[in-house]
């Protein structure tokens, strides 16, 4: 559904991301981590198109990002690290908005399910200036589900979210991936990738440090005292890079 081949991207002679490959099938949820400055948001800017990469080929649900930009991007509901809504819309209308730039008809039911699984649907007329932090958070989230998207692309997702939020935000992702979706998640909370992704890549400087199922990146720590083995593993595999290259 997504297959990443040999991406690089450089902003005027620097190296951000370099000689990035890799795929994500429909239901698995890849955790994209790395320390800030690695990269991640570079790479879900150049899947969903704002960002032109250097080189490589990046595919969504079998379209090149670059050559078929449209039939791309209607298969992908991206949400950003600071997600811009209209201050002067109502939440509704942010909804009305999306289907209309995605030519959907009969986009009410889902609209107003969407609102409702987020706790949302008594701001349904509210402008979404007046809302939290978090309620705008979780508008962006339901605009870029509308469309029913087969490539899920999150940067940060969980940021500014309630305990409750957060637990319903994860609960909306499983749902999408089992109903078939490929998902990419950029966070720096790994004690809540460990339940919830299929899979972990760790970006350092650009490069890809390790790729793999959670299971096997797990399994390398073995035991551990720490609240969060993938926390521990990350560790474990960014040091040893450092080591290696000192
Ligand atoms: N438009 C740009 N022009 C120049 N350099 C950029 C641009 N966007 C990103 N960079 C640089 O590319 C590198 C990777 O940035 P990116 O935003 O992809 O990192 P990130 O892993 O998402 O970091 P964070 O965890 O802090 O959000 C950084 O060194 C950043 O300064």
């Amino acid at each position: 559904m997504i297959t990443v081949t040999n991406f690089g991207k450089q902003y005027k002679g620097f190296t951000a991301v370099k000689n990035l490959s890799f795929s994500v099938e429909p239901g698995q949820i890849l955790g994209l981590v790395g320390s800030n400055g690695a990269g991640k948001t570079t790479t879900l800017r150049a899947l969903c198109g704002i960002v032109p990469p250097t080189s490589g080929r990046l595919l969504v649900a079998g379209h090149d990002i670059v050559r078929e930009p449209i039939e791309a991007k209607q298969n992908i509901g991206y949400i950003p690290d600071d997600p811009r809504l209209f201050d002067t819309m109502t939440v509704w209308e942010h909804l009305a908005f999306t289907a209309a730039a995605y030519q959907l008809v009969d986009f009410e039911e889902t609209a107003e399910a969407l609102l409702v699984s987020f706790e949302l649907i008594h701001k349904r007329d509210t402008l979404v200036h007046n809302l939290s932090r978090g309620m705008r958070q979780k508008v962006a989230i339901a605009c870029a589900f509308l469309h029913d998207p087969k490539v899920i692309l999150f940067d940060e997702p969980l940021t500014g979210l309630d305990p409750q939020g957060i637990r319903g935000i994860q609960q909306a992702i499983r749902e999408r991936a089992h109903s078939g979706a490929a998902i990419i998640i950029s966070s720096h909370l790994l004690s809540l990738f460990e339940n919830l992704c299929t899979h972990i890549m760790v970006l350092n400087l650009g490069e890809c440090r390790r790729f793999g199922t959670m299971s096997d990146v797990l399994s390398e720590v073995g035991e551990t005292d720490s609240n969060s083995a993938l926390e521990e593993a990350y560790f474990s595999i960014t040091q040893d890079k450092e080591k290696a290259e000192a």
